[in-house]
């Protein structure tokens, strides 16, 4: 998959393109682009999408989201991408008529001969380009319209929104639903305080990108890949309030069956059910009694 930015001096030709924010790449969005697939007969098939929520750059603030930058990048090239073309959100491209959109960055840029989108899809100034101005000027700028049927879970239209709420509230099996996928967190792990060894509670941790959001503080079953292996594990989102005060939110794994040095690998960590609230105990003993207990609940489950 070719990576590039929106402000490159680069000029493609012959592309199928699809522009949003794909936060998740959630089922309507794979739907999306597996229509891009189907559609392409030859072409490549490229996403133009943008490094922050529009609305987050007017409001001037950052609202957290499902996937980051990188996760999102990785996810595309899962689903076969050609190009992955990222958009610097400014002010100024938000500001961009929908004449100027679709002449400056689909055709001359991405030489788009084709468009996959929903039909909600809008663009260019205050939403002013919309699924209509795009049917209505197909021949003015040379292209192919395909416009899918939006994907729903229990009758209501999958949105990213949703799914951000669905996290929030700590429903991740409905989340995993609506995404298609399990929602996850890849990440670097760091060193802990190295607590964990002296309680035999090993763990791997990762220290979230700020603009990652997280499921509510707790214990969850999950499952780690670790180099292209998939692990049973447990994982602590939270903020270790037994040991100390004011500690960052890790995302703490334990890894059953792995004996190993994971420090300063990149490992993905899927989320299936939520297990228990983050507690703080009385002492380190009975944190210890209880990830026992987690731990051998953890692997009584099927997942
Ligand atoms: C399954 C599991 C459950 C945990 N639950 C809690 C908890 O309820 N409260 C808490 O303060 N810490 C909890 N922890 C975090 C431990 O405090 C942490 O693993 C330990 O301090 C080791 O940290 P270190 O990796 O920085 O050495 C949990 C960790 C795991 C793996
Ligand atoms: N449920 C869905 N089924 C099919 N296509 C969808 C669905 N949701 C969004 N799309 C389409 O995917 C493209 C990108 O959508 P985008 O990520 O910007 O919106 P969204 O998923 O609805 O998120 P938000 O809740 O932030 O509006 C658009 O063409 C949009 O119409």
């Amino acid at each position: 998959m070719i990576n590039m930015s929106a402000t490159d001096k680069i000029k493609l030709s012959n592309t199928i393109v699809t522009v949003g924010k794909f936060d998740g790449l959630h089922k309507g969005h794979e739907k999306l682009l597996s229509e891009l697939t189907k559609k392409a007969n030859g072409r490549r098939k490229v996403v133009l999408t943008f490094a922050a929520e529009p609305k987050d750059v007017l409001n001037n603030q950052t609202v957290k989201t499902i996937v980051t930058d990188e996760e999102k990048r990785l996810l595309c090239e899962k689903q076969g991408i050609d190009v992955y073309c990222s958009m610097p959100m400014t002010k100024e491209f938000l500001a961009l008529e929908p004449d100027e959109f679709i002449n400056e960055f689909l055709k001359k840029k991405l030489g788009a001969t084709a468009i996959v989108c929903g039909p909600d899809f809008s663009f260019g100034n205050k939403g002013a380009g919309n699924v209509d101005y795009l049917k209505k000027n197909t021949e003015k700028y040379g292209y192919e319209l395909y416009v899918i049927e939006k994907e729903k879970y229990h009758d209501k239209d999958i949105s990213s929104t949703g799914i951000r709420s669905s996290i929030i509230e700590g429903r991740i099996e409905e989340t995993n639903e609506m995404l298609d996928h399990p929602y996850s967190v890849i990440g670097k792990v760091e060193e802990g305080k190295k607590i964990g060894r002296t309680i035999n509670f090993p763990t791997a941790n990762i220290l979230p990108a700020a603009t990652k959001l997280l499921p509510p503080n707790g214990v969850y079953a999950t499952r780690t890949n670790i180099n292209g292996k998939s692990y049973r594990s447990i994982t602590n989102v939270g903020i270790n309030p037994t040991i100390s005060e004011n500690n960052p939110t890790k995302v703490e794994t334990y890894v059953a069956n792995f004996h190993g040095n994971l420090y300063g690998e990149v490992i993905e960590v899927s989320f299936y059910e939520f297990m228990r609230g983050e507690r703080k105990f009385d002492d380190i003993e009975q944190l210890k009694k209880q990830i026992t207990m987690d731990i051998n609940d953890r692997i009584k489950m099927k997942i």
